[in-house]
Order: structure tokens, then sequence, then C-alpha cells
């Protein structure tokens, strides 16, 4: 068909223009007067400026953000010389602009699949923002799926399909433009073409050229005409082009006669034809015949020299555009879009309120709070893990605002500390605009199906969905019990085989095997020899004294303290013996189950500040005395790398969200009786990154919020927070904010007791501001034990339907004369973030008062000195009675070089003192210490004040009971 057209064109007569010259001014082009000029639009000089453009822009940005370094990555396949000649020059022409280039060669076989996964590694690696595949592929593999596999936010070449159909949309808007094209579209902005209502005919409709720049045209108002292989009349519409572009892949194919007087072309062509005059015997020409057409032609691209180097320059740009985008994006405040609440009253159950919620997906969620999607793992639809590799992207960025939510001593009913932590966040961010993540402790199952319920607040402020959030989440409670319990199979694995192999040396050659001859220690084992004193690596050169030394751990069976773990409060499991088979030779050991979240390694999990850190910790947890009273850890064990290894996974938060789709992350969940109570370190670090501000923020760039929580009361939760936490963390709060009822006010007061599933007494339900006057001690108390950490105190009073404006305002005014910055009253539970907005404002302005942080203690004070300052400091004790047990556990841990952690105290959260009877705020008392235990690992001596149960039981009636599936695979009866 085109050779006939071509045939009817060539009989035709053209008028022949008769003076040339290159002197024509460009804004003239199309509205001059004489017809018989011509300008040649120079792609190599223009090039040259976009380079040094770059080049330029690149200098300013890394002047004020120095890490700055756009940079592309270009996958060659095979080795076509054109594709090489091509890639050279893209190598060439980045590195003249200042953008890093990475080229890798792939063999010409290469498999689908491994390309595939080779751009996918690139798509993840944020030091990268260009990808190229250079084209065209060898026949095996499949351009469009390849093409489409780079990240549309990467892709340079503006091949991808999001980028290819924004581009054919009227208005679209492409994360980027195809270098030809875009340099076609540049070279006619240079020629000063008004291209609206012109006529621009376009040969060729491929991918890559012609369908892009024709949508181009047209988006820049230009009537297009697209001509192609089966177009009849070509001569015809083109002496009516006042624009041509020629991609049809024809040597010298458009002849100056076919041509409109004074038309613009831009011969995109690249075509080889033998010259003998040419030492290569050929010569590079367009699709336009040059020589022809520039007697016609206003402006004309030359080949080579034109649209060539354009296209090469356009990538350029495009690279820096993208490393631009990155940048400005890190820069922004991330924008979370709310979920509207439908409330209803009276308020319905927990899970009817989770369940009426449409959720956002979490990818939407993590998109919106800045986390890319290759820091992203999905479990399902609405959690996902986050990849700590956030902390190193933005290393750079300050922190955001931290805040804690502490309690007064609560009645059994609890306070609302969780709700308050929800509906703060949900106030904040959807009701106040600001960027903020509630950072909570995943629930452990043991409670959930017991008595107590789940965590992470409820009624319109909750974490949602509420039946995920507290039935296995991402698996981090089981990862941690596999990891607790292939320590604890190691321990008595290796006590059996140290008994029942008498001979040092049959032992040693059994625990250090020779492998393909040879045998090594591992890095354990090396570890062990080194804090021996063995300075050794090859397991040959041990001496029969060193191999006996190294081989037997000698673990005193008493002394262990590592029990198996379960996530169940099964209570038949609280004294077990272990080795009744007849293969365990007779041995026999009486031990026990702890709950999971009660193990040493959920509090290294919220301990750890990353993995290494993490490693580290688990190698150094003492798991028993050896028979001469010196710790044996799990490094001696040889375990710490494997149980790290099971852990791997868990020590990414998890991401979850709010009743009102503002972002929460649920991570770690330490029992708060012997420990620290509280979500993890890494999940707070990770948090304050992603709400604070870049180094280079926007002006208008504003400072998100980090909420968390301290379980118990703050004599508990709030201290370790502070002298434990925050040691490991470095991170100090910019806030408190103390969480308050009225009736656990008017409990200390001196009204009844209560229970949970018991009626209130009239006390509690109708106005009594003497007793709520009386009980507010307790949190005066409480608020000077905040302020004694040198942070700003906010009192959120967690309103009930009963309470009066009189109760409330009575609290208010007793807790601004402590010293509380406010104290405002909420309504999060009936009414979401609404209810809370008032509590969010006054958080926000309290975090912008100045701190003056400090610890409660040094921790080079001796321990008894550290249990005496939180003794008087923080619980208002006279002294502290050590028992014999606990001094001599005192002296055995100072004496093995662990007097220096901090201490965490393990008492009742329903009183100040040791004994729950004593409400308010008793003074003079003797408090007692029973024990003192060790978490090594964790990093902190743990005091007991009373027998603490470290596995719960079930009641007669327990939580199970409520919970059932329907047929749909939905969960009803949970809360
Ligand atoms: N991934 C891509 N592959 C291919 C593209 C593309 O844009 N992206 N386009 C073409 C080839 N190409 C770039 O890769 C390209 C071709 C020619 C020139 C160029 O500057 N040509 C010079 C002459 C060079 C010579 O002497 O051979 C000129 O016109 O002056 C640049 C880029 C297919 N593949």
């Amino acid at each position: 068909m085109l050779s006939r057209a071509v045939k009817r064109a060539s009989l035709r007569r053209f008028s022949v223009p008769q003076l040339r010259s290159v002197t024509l001014s460009r804004s003239s082009a199309l509205n001059r007067t004489s017809q018989f000029l011509y300008h040649t639009l120079s792609g190599t000089k223009i090039a040259k400026s976009i380079r040094d453009e770059a080049n330029q822009e690149i200098e300013q940005i890394r002047a004020r953000v120095p890490g700055f370094k756009p940079t592309l990555k270009i996958f060659q396949i095979g080795t076509r010389p054109d594709s090489s000649a091509y890639v050279r020059m893209k190598l060439k022409s980045s590195e003249e602009s200042g953008v890093h280039c990475n080229v890798e060669k792939l063999p010409e076989n290469i498999s689908e699949v491994e390309l595939l996964n080779k751009i996918d590694d690139v798509n993840k690696n944020d030091a990268v923002h260009g990808i190229l595949i250079q084209l065209p592929l060898p026949k095996h593999l499949d351009e469009t799926k390849i093409t489409n596999s780079v990240l549309h936010t990467k892709d340079v070449d503006g091949f991808h399909r999001y980028n290819a159909g924004e581009l054919s949309k009227k208005g679209g808007e492409p994360m980027f433009i195809p270098c030809t094209p875009n340099g076609c579209i540049r070279l006619l902005k240079e020629a000063g073409v008004n291209l609206r209502g012109k006529n621009a005919v376009v040969l060729g409709r491929s991918d890559i050229v012609g369908t892009p720049v024709s949508s181009l045209l047209k988006n820049m108002d230009a009537t297009v005409t697209v001509c192609h292989s089966h177009t009849t009349n070509l001569p015809e519409i083109l002496s009516q082009a006042d624009v041509v572009v020629a991609a049809c892949g024809r040597a010298n194919y458009v002849k100056g006669e076919w041509l409109k007087e004074g038309a613009i072309v831009i011969d995109v062509g690249i075509n080889y034809i033998p010259d003998s005059t040419k030492k290569s015997g050929q010569r590079l020409v367009g699709d336009v015949d040059y020589e022809s057409a520039k007697k016609k032609a206003s402006f004309i691209t030359p080949v080579p020299g034109g649209v060539g180097p354009m296209t090469i320059a356009m990538l350029v740009q495009n690279v820096l555009l993208a490393a631009k985008r990155q940048l400005s994006d890190s820069n922004k405040t991330p924008t979370i879009s709310p979920l509207p609440l439908k409330l209803l009253n009276p308020v319905p159950s927990d899970i009817d309120i989770s369940r009426a919620q449409t959720p956002k997906k979490i990818n939407q969620v993590a998109e919106e709070l800045g986390i890319n999607a290759n820091e992203l793992e999905l479990f399902g639809h609405y959690k996902a893990k986050i990849s700590p590799a956030v902390l190193k992207r933005l290393e750079n960025n300050e922190n955001g605002k931290y805040v804690l939510v502490a309690g007064i001593t609560p009645t059994p009913l609890g306070e609302g500390k969780s709700t308050t932590t929800m509906g703060l966040v949900q106030a904040l961010t959807a009701h106040l605009g600001k960027p903020s993540i509630a950072n909570v402790r995943q629930p452990s199952m043991g409670p959930t199906f017991g008595v107590k319920g789940g965590a992470a607040g409820g009624g319109y402020a909750q974490v949602i969905p509420m039946d995920e959030f507290n039935m296995h989440l991402t698996g981090d409670i089981h990862a941690i019990s596999a990891a607790n319990n292939l320590l604890a199979a190691a321990i008595d694995t290796r006590m059996f085989h140290e008994s029942t192999q008498k001979k040092d040396a049959t032992f040693y050659n059994r625990l250090v095997p020779k492998k393909k001859g040879k045998r090594t220690f591992t890095k354990s084992m090396l570890k062990r020899l080194e804090k021996l004193g063995i300075q050794k690596t090859n397991p040959d050169d041990l001496t029969p004294d060193e191999i006996k030394q190294f081989a037997r751990l000698d673990i005193d069976p008493e002394t262990i303290t590592i029990k198996r773990v379960v996530d169940v409060n099964d209570r038949m499991l609280r004294q077990i013996t272990i080795g009744q088979a007849s293969t365990e030779k007779g041995f026999t050991r009486s031990t026990g189950f702890d709950i999971t979240v009660a193990s040493e390694l959920m509090a290294i999990l919220a301990l750890s500040r990353d993995l290494k850190d993490m490693r580290q910790r688990v190698g150094r947890i003492v798991v028993s005395a050896n028979s001469t009273g010196e710790p044996v850890t799990v490094e001696d064990v040889g375990c710490a790398g494997a149980v790290t290894a099971l852990l791997k996974d868990a020590i990414k938060p998890n991401l979850m969200q709010s009743l009102e789709g503002t972002p929460v992350m649920v991570h770690a969940g330490p029992f708060a009786n012997i420990s620290i109570g509280a979500s993890s370190v890494i999940a707070d670090r990770v948090g304050l990154k992603l709400v604070g501000k870049s180094k280079a923020a926007d002006k208008d760039a504003q400072t998100g919020y980090v909420v968390t929580e301290a379980g118990f009361d703050f004599t508990m939760g709030g201290e370790r927070f502070f002298n434990i936490k925050c040691r490991s963390s470095g991170l100090t709060p910019n806030a408190v904010v103390l969480v308050a009822t009225v009736r656990a006010l008017k409990l200390h007061g001196g009204a009844p007791d209560v229970k949970p599933g018991q009626s209130l007494p009239a006390e509690y339900t109708e106005e009594n501001v003497e007793l709520v006057k009386k009980g507010v001690a307790n949190l005066c108390k409480q608020i000077s034990n905040a302020k004694q950490f040198g942070v700003p105190v906010v009192v959120a009073i967690n309103k009930f339907e009963a309470d009066t404006d009189a109760e409330v305002e009575a609290i208010r005014t007793a807790a601004k004369e402590a010293g509380a910055y406010d104290a405002v009253a909420t309504n999060h539970w009936a009414e979401g973030g609404k209810g809370a907005i008032e509590l969010a404002q006054a958080v926000v302005k309290a975090t912008e008062q100045p701190s003056d942080f400090k610890f409660l203690y040094d921790v080079d004070q001796t321990v008894e000195e550290k249990l005496s300052s939180i003794v008087k400091k923080m619980y208002g004790g006279a002294k502290v009675e050590i028992s014999p047990l606990a001094q001599k556990k005192i002296d055995m841990y100072k004496e093995q070089g662990f007097g220096n952690l901090p201490i965490c105290i393990a008492k009742t959260q329903y009183s100040l003192s040791h004994d729950a009877a004593l409400k308010n705020v008793p003074t003079g008392f003797t408090f007692p210490i029973r024990d003192v235990r060790a978490s090594i690992g964790a990093g902190y001596l743990y005091a007991l004040a009373a027998e603490i149960q470290t596995i719960p039981g079930l009641s007669t009636y327990a939580g199970y009971m409520n919970v059932e599936i329907n047929d749909e695979g939905e969960i009803d009866g949970l809360f």
C-alpha cells in the first residue's frame, strides 16, 4: 500500500523552494511571509544545554541535600552492536549531566523469570531512581511484560502501561513521557511553534514514538493525523501538514515534494544505507529525504544530530525528575485520609463497631504515611509488616513528637489508656489533620480468651479489624514461642548429652564434628572460647583441659530460668515434669510453662534497636548458672543465631489502622507484671522518622506525633518506660498524657471496691464531688511522678456516662494546681476522635513546651540505691526491706557484673504501694522485695514485691465461650 502511495506521490508536481538560509528567527515559524528559508534544528546543541541545566540543578540540590544522587540503572540484554552503542551514549550523557548510571549487561539467553527478578530487585532499591531496559529484547522475552514490570515511578522510558495509558488520556498525568517523543516536542518548542490548531502528521504508530508523539501533539491542541503502512494518500495528507514527525523506519522515504511550503519537519528515523565513500561502507540517514525536504521546510532536524541526541538528553531529564520526586515525597507531610464514622447510641459492642467500618486497604495506609511499596510486606488486606529499612531511608529526618499515655492507679475495670491512645490519634489525624501513629502492644491470646479481653481500645476508638488484631496478627507471638521453645529444648538436650557422654573427648568430638574431613567452630562457639579466654580458632588445637572447659556447660538444673512458653492461659502447665519417656534414660526434671508474652524474648523484641542489637541481646540471655555459680548464656548453649533467625520477621513492626483510618503500629507486648509493658523501641523509632520532618522539608510541612502507651499505672508502666525503654531507645517523650477517671478517683476517695462483671455501687452512678476531691490526691501524686522526669503532663479525664460536670471540674482544677500543663475531659469511646479534639489540642501545645528530661536514677548506683529511689520517689514509701533471698541474688548479680542494670519492680498496680488495699496516696510504708531476678538479654533486673503468676488461668466462664464463627467466616463474641 505504501509503495502505491509513493508512486502516486511521485507523479505529482510540487513547487521547488528557491532560497535557503539558516538565519530565520525561530519565533516566526509558520507565520513568516517568506517561503524560501529553512532552519536546521540542532538536537546536539539543545541536548548539551539540557545536560548543562541538569548538572547545575543537581549541584544546587546537593548544596541543600548532600546525599542527593540521581541514579539510573540500565539493563542491556544480549550484545546487539546498535544497543551497545546507545547504552554507551546513555552512560556518557548521564555522566556528563551529573547523573549516576549503572549498566548491567545480561546474557542473550537470560530467562524471563531471572530478568523479572533482577528488575524487581532494582524496583525495591531506593537508591535507584530510574530503570531502563534497552530495546529491542531477544525474541524469547515478552517486551510488554518486561516493560510493565518496571515500577511506574521509576519508568524513565515511559513505556509502562500506567505511563502510556496516562499519556493517551486527555488531561492524563503520566509520571514520565517517553524520551524520543519528549525530545520531538522539545525541538518543536525550540522552533517557537504554537501548535494550537495546526495540522500535525505523524508517520508511524509505534509504542515508542508514533503513538505517544501523536498524544503529545493532540494534547498541545494540534489536529493530528497518524499515518502508517496502510495509509493510501500520504503525499496528499502531508501536503496539508504544518508539522511532520517522521518515524516510519524507512530511509529517505518522505520527499520534499510531498511537504507543505514552510512545514516543520522532525525526523526520528535512524537508517543505515550503503555508502562506499564512508570508511564503514554505510551512512546514517533519517526517514526524510533531507536534501529535497529542506527546500520546503521552515525547520528541519538533521540525522544524525537531531532527535537522537534529544532522546538521550530527555532520559537524563527523566532520571532527574524521578530523583526530585523521591526527594520531595520524603519532604512532604504525610496526608492521611480519614474514614468517616457513623456513631450509634447506645454504643454497640467493639466487634460490631469494628465490623461496621470498612477499613482502607493497608497499602493505602502505608502509602499515605510515606512507606514505600518495597518497605511493606502484606499479610492479607488489612495488616502488613514494615521493613526497618525505613530507618535507613529516613535517617536524616528529624523525629516527630513523642507522646506517652500512662495511667493513674486504676480500678480492676481499667481506666481506658488504650482507648485514650486511640482516641487521641484519631483526633490528631482525622480531626486536626496532623499526621500521627498510635504505637500499641500486640495482645496476647491468653487474656483474649480468658477474662480480660483484648487491648487497643474499644467503642469508637479502637484498632481495626479487631478480630485480626486480637488473634494471631502476623504471627510474632508464635515466632517468639518457637524461638523460646527451641532454646528450652537446646538447654535440656545439652544437659542430657553432657550427662550421658562421660568422656570429654568423645563429647567434644560429637559437639564439634568433622564435616568433609574438617572441624570448624560455629560463631557461638568462637564467642564461648572468647568468654573462656581461649584464643584458639582451630578445634584440633584445644588441650584436654580446654576441651573440658569449652564443652561442659555443667548447667545446674535448679537454676534454669528458661521455661517453655505457650500463648494460652493453660494453668495446667504451671508445673510439669519433662523427660519421662524411657528414651531419656531417667533424665527427668520439674519445670513449667510461662505465657509467651512473659518470656525474656518478648522483652528483647520490645527493647531491641535493630536485628544486630537483638542478636547480641539473645546471646547475652542468662539461662542458668553452672555448678560453680557462673552464668550460662544462650551464646554458651550455641543457639543465639537460630533463636534470632526465628525472630527475623517478628522484629518488623506491624501496620494496622484505627477506626478512623489513621495508622497504627502494633508491635511486641511484654508482660506488664514483670517487664516493661510497652510496645517496641523499633516501632517507635520507625514511627518517629515517618512522621518527622525531613531536614529539607517544605516550609509548610508539619511535624507529626507518635503516641504510645505504658501498661498499668504510671509508677509501673511510666517509670519503666522512662528508666528502661528510653534508656534502650535513646528517645525521650515530649509529653505524658495521664488518663484518669471519675470512677477510679472515687475509689481512691473511699468509695467501695468495684469488680468486673458486677454492677457499680451508687457512689459511682450518682454525683459525689467530695469523694472525687478526696481521691484526686492519687492523680496529683501521679502528675508529680511524671513531672519528676521533666516532661509536661496533660491529664485526660476519660468520661463515662454517669460523670457530672462538677466531678470533672474538680479533677481539672486539682490537676492544674498539681502542675499539669492542662487537664481535659474526653469522650472518645462514644464519639471517636471527635470526642478527643480538646485533648489533642492540649497535647499539641504541651509538646511545644520546653522539657528537661532526666532519669529517676543513675544505673551506676547500687541495686539497693536504685530500688530505694523508685520506692521513695515514685511510690512514696519510707524504706525498702530486702529479703535474705533477694539480697543473696542481688549480691550474686553484682558479682556477675550485672549490678549496673536498670530495675523493673513487679508489684500490684492497684496501689502506689505493694499492698492493693492501700488506696489513694499511702505513705510511710516499708516496701518488701522478696526476690530479684535477671533479664540480662533484655537488659534489666526485676525485683518482686509480690508473687507474680507468669501463666494466668482460665475462669469457669471464660472469654472463649462467647466466640463463634459464622458461615461467612466472620468472628462473633470477641468482647
Ligand atoms: N529502552 C529504550 N530502547 C530504545 C529506545 C528508547 O528510547 N528506549 N530508542 C531506540 C534507540 N535509542 C535509544 O535507546 C537511540 C537511538 C539513537 C540515538 C542517537 O543519538 N542517534 C544519533 C546517531 C547515533 C549513531 O551514530 O548511530 C543521532 O541521531 O544523532 C539515541 C538513542 C531503540 N531502543
